[in-house]
């Protein structure tokens, strides 16, 4: 089944998918800090402070996937979930997301030492960031599986990342955004099948709105990381 199969979907899922995408509105792409990145008008401090800030955020992303795990009992979910786990922590043949954000790091001209001690990690991105890892530890599987739904939204944003860096970031090293560029194709595949997963779990209201509230709970998250960031880095 897929989430908009509306021939075998729960009812009220288009309502409910509807409610679920009016998030988009509270995106952090409307960010003061990310309008201006992408019409090219940070500095390369303030780059450099977002990419050494958005570290920890990285960083995290596995352990709020293994929260995520520890929670589910269902071996069919967890078989797929692993999956992102790994393409941040890399696996044999590929390096993964982590390391592709340190080569990130590198190209706008930081130390690979100086991001993964944290040293520029401000506390206002700490705790946004921490309390997505803690959410994700405490509530029910269906709320953190909700949290992740902001992917939905990241496509555009990524796309647009992208051109900006290439348009006006020129003294960026082009392998430096392989990061982006991986984004464009796991965002799309992770948050369909979140959405999936949400849509078959979630069929009551009291549900429903738990899930709504987890999403708007992760946009709050995301737009915290860019005011930190915004106010430490003021150009
Ligand atoms: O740069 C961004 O704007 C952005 C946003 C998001 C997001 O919307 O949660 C993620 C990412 N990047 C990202 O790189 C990433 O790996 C990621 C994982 C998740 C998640 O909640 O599971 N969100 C995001």
């Amino acid at each position: 089944m897929t989430a908009l199969d509306e021939t075998q979907a729960p009812a009220g899922t288009e309502e409910f998918v509807a409610a679920l995408r009016a998030n988009a509105r509270r995106y952090h792409h409307q960010h003061p800090f990310h309008l201006r990145m992408n019409r090219g008008e940070l500095s390369r401090e303030q780059i450099r402070g977002w990419v050494a800030n958005r570290f920890h955020y990285q960083q995290c992303i596995p352990l709020k996937d293994a929260a995520i795990l520890s929670n589910c009992p269902d071996p069919e979910f967890r078989r797929r979930w692993i999956g992102r786990i790994l393409d941040h922590d890399g696996t044999a043949s590929d390096p993964g997301g982590i390391e592709a954000w340190l080569r990130l790091a590198e190209a706008v001209g930081l130390s690979r030492a100086e991001v993964r001690d944290e040293r520029h990690v401000v506390p206002g991105v700490r705790f946004a960031v921490d309390a997505y890892v803690t959410f994700t530890r405490t509530r029910p599987c269906a709320e953190a599986v909700a949290s992740s739904l902001t992917e939905l939204f990241a496509p555009d944003l990524m796309s647009e990342r992208l051109a900006a860096f290439e348009r006006y970031y020129t003294w960026v090293e082009g392998e430096g955004l392989t990061y982006f560029r991986n984004r464009l194709h796991q965002a799309p595949r992770d948050s369909e099948h979140a959405l999936q997963l949400v849509t078959e779990w979630c069929r009551s209201d009291d549900q429903r709105e738990r899930a709504v509230a987890a999403l708007s709970f992760k946009c709050d998250v995301l737009w915290s990381m860019l005011d930190a960031i915004d106010q430490a880095y003021p150009g």
